[in-house]
């Protein structure tokens, strides 16, 4: 029996790990969980499951919540709340699925305390990978990947000599707007940027699918798990959603991992690595149902986030941090009407163009970074 520690209980990629947990109950049980404020959502899967202790937002949700939740459990709040789930002592693993940088203490904390990560909380790498990934080797954590096409980059590399990888190819759906010119973006309603092609997820992510700057933060996220260059890792448009991304060999053989859009597949691989079991909740593939997968190079004017990625990867230090804070804010900000969908990018630019690069940041200046960031483009915005 394991015992999983998780954080966003209540979002896209929480409900889907309990669905996957709840396949299996003899195999997974969740000894603590975290949530934000939906409390509605929260309380039948308290029920269910009976996690010890339970994280909240804030105080006040644990002042509405606590009265409906029994004595065996115990409830904590904020970011403290989150780092006791994370090293819950009765743990084996934490999935991070919090959404947002946010996520960076709580994993650092799970680290420590030795437990297994399962990360689909890209933003943490994106804000400090150089931090997570050195504690990780330090302590002998194993970070494994959730995210869909970093699973099928982990999964493509299983049995292979990792140092005759040549080159990481990252899908891309492109997104709501894939079809739509520049010109075709000027006003485009939430409603719209909301309506993914491919698959169903939280908000903030679908958003940023659209600006595709949801690959940016990938390229990202692929260079720290898989310790790859920037020059190694590629993109690529694939409409479909069913080639979840490839890796490319030095004899130029392509390994590639196929399957339906579902994460309930990258969340089981991570909670069952490295053995797999049955998912009876996903289908098989047939791919003359399919019939055929479209690829298509990345236009980088067309999608200008993805060059920004690649240029604040590069530059390395505290950039990729600043490139999260003012994607975060820019976009909560266009989810809550404040500005237009093409000036997210503009804000996330304006950003990166102001900021000295401090090299090898510790986490004090990486959390300075991004608080100093927020309130940049939250100033600008206002
Ligand atoms: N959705 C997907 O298919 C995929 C998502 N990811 C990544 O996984 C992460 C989660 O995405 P997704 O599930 O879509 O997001 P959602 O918005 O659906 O869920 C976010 C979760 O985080 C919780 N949360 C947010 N802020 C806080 C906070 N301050 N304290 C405690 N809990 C908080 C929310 O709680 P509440 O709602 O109760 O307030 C919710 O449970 C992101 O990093 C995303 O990039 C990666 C690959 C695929
Ligand atoms: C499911 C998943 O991993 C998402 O990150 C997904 O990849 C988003 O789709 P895009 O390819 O449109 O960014
Ligand atoms: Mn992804």
């Amino acid at each position: 029996m394991k015992k999983i520690s998780l954080l966003g209980a209540t979002g896209s990629v929480g409900i889907q790990t309990l669905k996957v947990i709840r396949e299996h109950p003899d195999q997974f049980s969740v000894a603590a969980l975290a949530f934000g404020e939906n409390i509605q959502v929260a309380l039948p899967i308290i029920n269910e499951f009976k996690p010890q202790l339970v994280s909240v937002k804030n105080k006040q949700v644990a002042d509405r919540i606590r009265i409906q939740l029994d004595d065996q459990t115990r409830l904590v709040y904020g970011i403290e709340g989150m780092i006791e789930v994370s090293a819950f002592p009765e743990s084996d693993m934490l999935v991070n699925a919090v959404l947002g940088s946010v996520g960076l203490e709580p994993t650092l904390a799970a680290i420590e305390a030795g437990k297994t990560i399962g990360l689909a909380n890209k933003e943490t790498l994106v804000t400090a990978g150089h931090i997570v990934m050195k504690r990780a080797a330090d302590c002998g954590v194993r970070v494994l990947p959730i995210d869909s096409e970093h699973s099928a980059i982990f999964q493509s590399m299983q049995g292979q000599d990792r140092c005759a990888i040549s080159r990481l190819i990252i899908t891309a759906s492109g997104g709501s707007f894939r079809d739509k010119n520049r010109e075709e973006l000027i006003g485009v309603t939430i409603k719209d940027t909301l309506n993914h092609p491919n698959w169903s997820m939280g908000a903030k992510i679908t958003v940023d699918s659209a600006t595709m700057m949801n690959k940016g933060l990938e390229v990202i996220e692929a260079h720290w798990l898989f310790d790859m260059p920037y020059e190694k890792i590629d993109t690529v448009i694939h409409r479909e959603s069913i080639v979840h991304s490839l890796v490319e060999y030095a004899d130029h053989s392509v390994i590639a991992q196929l399957g339906l859009p579902s994460m309930l597949a990258p969340i089981q691989y991570a909670l069952t690595y490295p053995s797999r079991m049955e998912l009876k909740q996903t289908k098989s593939l047939n791919l003359w149902e399919i019939g055929s997968l479209h690829f298509q190079k990345v236009d980088t004017r067309r999608f200008p986030s993805v060059s920004l990625a690649y240029q604040a990867g590069k530059a390395g230090g505290s950039m990729p941090t600043v490139l999260n804070a003012a994607n975060e804010t820019a976009v909560q900000a266009f989810l809550s009407e404040k500005i237009t969908f093409l000036d997210i990018e503009r804000y996330v630019e304006t950003a990166l163009n102001r900021h000295h690069v401090i090299q090898m940041p510790d986490l004090e200046t990486i959390e300075a970074v991004d608080k100093e960031t927020r309130a940049f483009v939250k100033n600008q915005i206002n």
